[in-house]
């Protein structure tokens, strides 16, 4: 590298700055950055990185950087994110950056349609475009198919999730009828046994899951199945003073029709022992009345709660 080259330098809270190589020694490269001029940083030859040309320009796909590395990655990201482009390829990988707000029209049935049948690349990224890809690639290699999701907690695997299948049984699903609503309904009712507020994220899942989406030979959706293993349940008796206990709890307390109110003696979580040790705080869009009707409908739970399910939520409000 010679000096006055532009590079990316690490910075211990920003994680790179851009500046000016002032400096090149034997170990190490001194690097003046543009936000702080006359201060210098330096750092190893192998940690010094070449930036693009220009600053503000983004690409959908980062194999399209002129110098693809950790730090042109990183900014390529930051600058589609300030744009509110959340999704980035690296070739047939899909970055997703959480958001935390609702994106306008971002998962609407108009998007839906405007992906389908398209290839990789031909639109801007998206998760629908990762699952018609996976779609048209079962359809034409006559093979099953994988996505799979991953990240930190909080990073947004379960939406990813729930958008996929949305995509699959929307697109797919017009001959399956109520199987591709009976799919995409049973993930409240997995959510409300199986996520809980953690420090981390307000809707943690708190288990594993494996998706089977299945097609038939007309390659429309004839089915599913969900594995699910490794459920947290410690979570069940002692939960940390700002994390939650499983949904259902709360949810119950919130909307429970008054027969089930009366039957299972519920008040307040906080007059329980086993929910009301941890954060008590209710959520409004989750436990409303309305979400607790959604977990009703997903088949199990669907009519009056049954005298075993009485007796099974009994064991979660002893005093
Ligand atoms: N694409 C998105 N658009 C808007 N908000 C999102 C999106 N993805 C995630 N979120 C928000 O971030 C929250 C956390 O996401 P999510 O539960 O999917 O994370 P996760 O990776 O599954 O976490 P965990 O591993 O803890 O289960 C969601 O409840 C939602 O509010």
């Amino acid at each position: 590298m010679d000096g006055g080259k532009k590079v990316w330098v690490p910075h211990p809270s920003q994680g790179f700055k851009l500046g000016r190589i002032i400096d090149i020694g034997a170990d190490t490269i001194t690097v003046e950055p543009f936000d702080a001029p006359g201060s210098a940083i330096s750092a190893a030859y192998d940690r010094v990185y070449p930036a693009e040309e220009y600053d503000n320009k983004d690409v959908e796909d980062n194999c399209a950087l002129m110098y693809l590395n950790e730090a042109t990655l990183l900014n390529n990201i930051r600058i589609r994110y300030t744009k509110n482009h959340i999704y980035t390829y690296v070739a047939n990988i899909l970055i997703a950056v959480n958001p935390y707000f609702e994106i306008p029209d971002a998962y609407s049935s108009a998007t839906i349609k405007k992906y389908q049948g398209k290839s990789l690349g031909t639109m801007p990224p998206h998760v629908f475009a990762i699952a018609d890809k996976a779609y048209r690639d079962m359809r034409s290699l006559k093979m099953s198919q994988s996505i799979i999701v991953s990240g930190e907690s909080g990073a947004g695997k379960t939406e990813s999730t729930k958008y996929i299948l949305k995509y699959l049984t929307e697109s797919w699903g017009t001959h399956a009828g109520p199987i591709e609503e009976r799919i995409v309904e049973s993930n409240p009712l997995l959510e409300a046994f199986g996520n809980a507020k953690t420090v981390r994220n307000n809707n943690s899942s708190r288990f594993g899951k494996f998706v089977e989406i299945h097609f038939n030979d007309k390659n429309a959706v004839a089915g599913g199945f969900i594995s699910h293993y490794l459920l947290e349940k410690s979570r069940i008796c002692v939960q940390g003073p700002e994390e939650r206990n499983y949904h259902i709890f709360y949810r119950l307390c919130a909307g429970a029709p008054e027969d089930t109110r009366k039957k299972l003696g519920l008040t307040s979580p906080d007059n329980f022992h086993y929910i009301g040790r941890g954060c008590t705080q209710y959520f409004c869009q989750n436990d409303t009345e309305k979400k607790l009707a959604q977990d009703r409908k997903s088949k199990q739970l669907k009519g009056n709660i049954s005298k075993s399910k009485v007796s099974y939520f009994k064991q979660g409000f002893p005093y």
